[in-house]
């Protein structure tokens, strides 16, 4: 070929990589760059796939082609999730996509909302601490997983759907955790046609059974969002004054006849904004505040620092956290943000696809390649990091690398046209919630855990641990 194309493993005739998908694994992120570089390229089936692992590719992917030549790629799979790309995430590149965006982040994002719903956050984790208390005080052990996932679905309720979730008819509190996990493993159902686009593939997937697998794993989810759609329409509340994104989008709908907006909002459009701030806004927030747990039981150095600093910064005795007391506090958010360089929750971002040709690193991306930017391998590059496998905060004790976006070795929330809009909520999210369990509790293993039982391969963090009100 006349062009220099990025490196990569050998391909197969037909199936091209496909039977090393195991490469993009959360065990193996790193293999491909230890052994082509940052660089990489694969082909599934007939699909060309880039894997960008270093800081400087990805900036020049995330800071220059963003703008210029980037947009998701349409899938079957992604077709489905997104509600025929009317959502935000998996929308391509466009008016529809624009709109969306700016949406939500008027109705849900914006400094102004963020402080508006503040006194829901901080409710929701005063709930927490007091079911934490009467399980500590009944020497009880907690499911930490159910307990956060169930933390982050009551507030990104109440914020985005004005759903209590503890007195939800549709769902139960406890099965917020069930529900993302049974979603997560539908959306990973592997589809042929994504490799083999066309008729070819799509009949394959027919007869093999696989869009029928996909669909019916999502059904449970879109039976869900209906459910939310429903009572939204039931209790009409767009005439309430303090409507939601959902309320502010059937009101738009009712008007738009009139109103001649640019995209006539549907409910695709509805169903897609309610599946994008489920599954992005509460796993995303949950997981992390896990792993940031995980951590700190197996690193008790680290734990001690943190919870000298939070007891002896607030003082002993106070009965409930506010967000302003975050801002008194030094060491506990690089904590967070070692959290997020470790264990970044979308490791592989979303997917991009190019639509013109583009040069990376000197190496020809022609149009209609996937681009994955792997930053959880960029986290843990040791040209980048001394001892990238540490869990230790203080590396950032003389460091400004911050993790919004502008410094590419740190990538937890992306980057560039496509950043997560919802990163100063899940920021919150997740430093309330640790320091709520913090300041008011002590946390150890549950007598005869040991944690390589319960982390296996870096994918899971563990289900039960024990909780002392402090
Ligand atoms: C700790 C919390 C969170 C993390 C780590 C996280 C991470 C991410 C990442 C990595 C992306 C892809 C960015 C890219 O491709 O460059 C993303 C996109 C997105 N996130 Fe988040 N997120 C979090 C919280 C949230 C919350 C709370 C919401 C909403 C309630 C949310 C909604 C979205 C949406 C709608 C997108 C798609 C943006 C687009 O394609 O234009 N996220 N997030």
């Amino acid at each position: 070929s006349k062009w220099n194309l990025p490196p990569g493993p050998k391909k197969l005739p037909i199936i091209g990589n496909l039977h090393q998908r195991q490469e993009l694994n959360p065990r193996n992120r790193r293999s491909l760059s230890q052994k082509y570089g940052p660089v990489v390229l694969l082909r599934f089936g007939f699909v060309p796939v880039v894997v960008i692992s270093s800081k400087e590719a990805a900036e020049e992917v995330l800071k220059i082609h963003d703008l210029e030549c980037c947009s998701r790629p349409e899938t079957a799979r992604t077709r489905a999730i997104s509600y025929n790309f009317k959502d935000i995430g998996f929308a391509p590149y466009g008016e529809e996509w624009r709109v969306m965006r700016k949406l939500s982040v008027v109705e849900l994002f914006s400094a102004k909302k963020l402080q508006s719903f503040r006194y829901i956050r901080e409710e929701e984790n005063d709930l927490l601490v007091k079911k934490l208390s009467e399980l500590a005080l009944s020497r009880s052990s907690v499911n930490i997983k159910k307990t956060l996932y169930t933390l982050v679905g009551s507030i990104v309720f109440r914020i985005a759907f004005g759903i209590n979730l503890h007195e939800c008819e549709f769902i139960d509190e406890d099965n917020i955790a069930d529900l993302v996990h049974k979603s997560e493993l539908a959306t990973g159902t592997s589809i042929l046609s994504d490799s083999f686009p066309g008729r070819i593939g799509r009949f394959i997937d027919l007869i093999s059974g696989q869009k029928k697998r996909l669909e019916s794993g999502l059904l449970e989810l879109d039976t869900f969002f209906q459910n939310i759609l429903d009572d939204h329409i039931k209790h009409d509340r767009t005439v309430r004054e303090s409507s939601d994104i959902i309320d502010v989008m059937i009101n738009m709908m009712k008007k738009q006849d009139k109103d001649g907006n640019s995209i006539k909002l549907t409910t695709d459009h509805l169903k897609g904004m309610i599946s994008d701030i489920f599954l992005a806004g509460v796993s995303t927030s949950a997981s992390t505040m896990i792993w940031a747990m995980t951590e700190l039981i197996r690193n008790p150095r680290v734990m001690k620092k943190v919870q000298d600093e939070i007891r002896t910064t607030l003082g002993e005795k106070k009965e409930r956290i506010e967000e302003q007391d975050l801002n008194k506090l030094h060491y506990f958010k690089l904590m967070v943000k070692e959290a997020f360089r470790l264990h970044p929750a979308a490791p592989l971002l979303l997917p991009r696809e190019t639509f013109s040709h583009i040069k990376i690193q000197g190496y020809d991306i022609p149009a209609k390649t996937q681009l994955l930017i792997n930053a959880y391998a960029i986290a843990r590059d040791p040209k980048q990091w001394t001892n990238p496998d540490e869990f230790n905060p203080d590396r950032f004790l003389d460091s400004s690398i911050d993790y919004r976006g502008l410094n590419f070795e740190l990538l937890p929330f992306g980057s560039g046209r496509r950043i997560c809009p919802g990163m100063s909520l899940g920021i919150t999210l997740v430093e309330l919630g640790l320091l709520n369990l913090l300041y008011f509790f002590d946390w150890g293993l549950l007598e005869n855990e040991a944690f390589d039982k319960i982390i296996s391969n870096n994918e899971v963090a563990f289900d039960l641990v024990q909780v002392v009100r402090h």
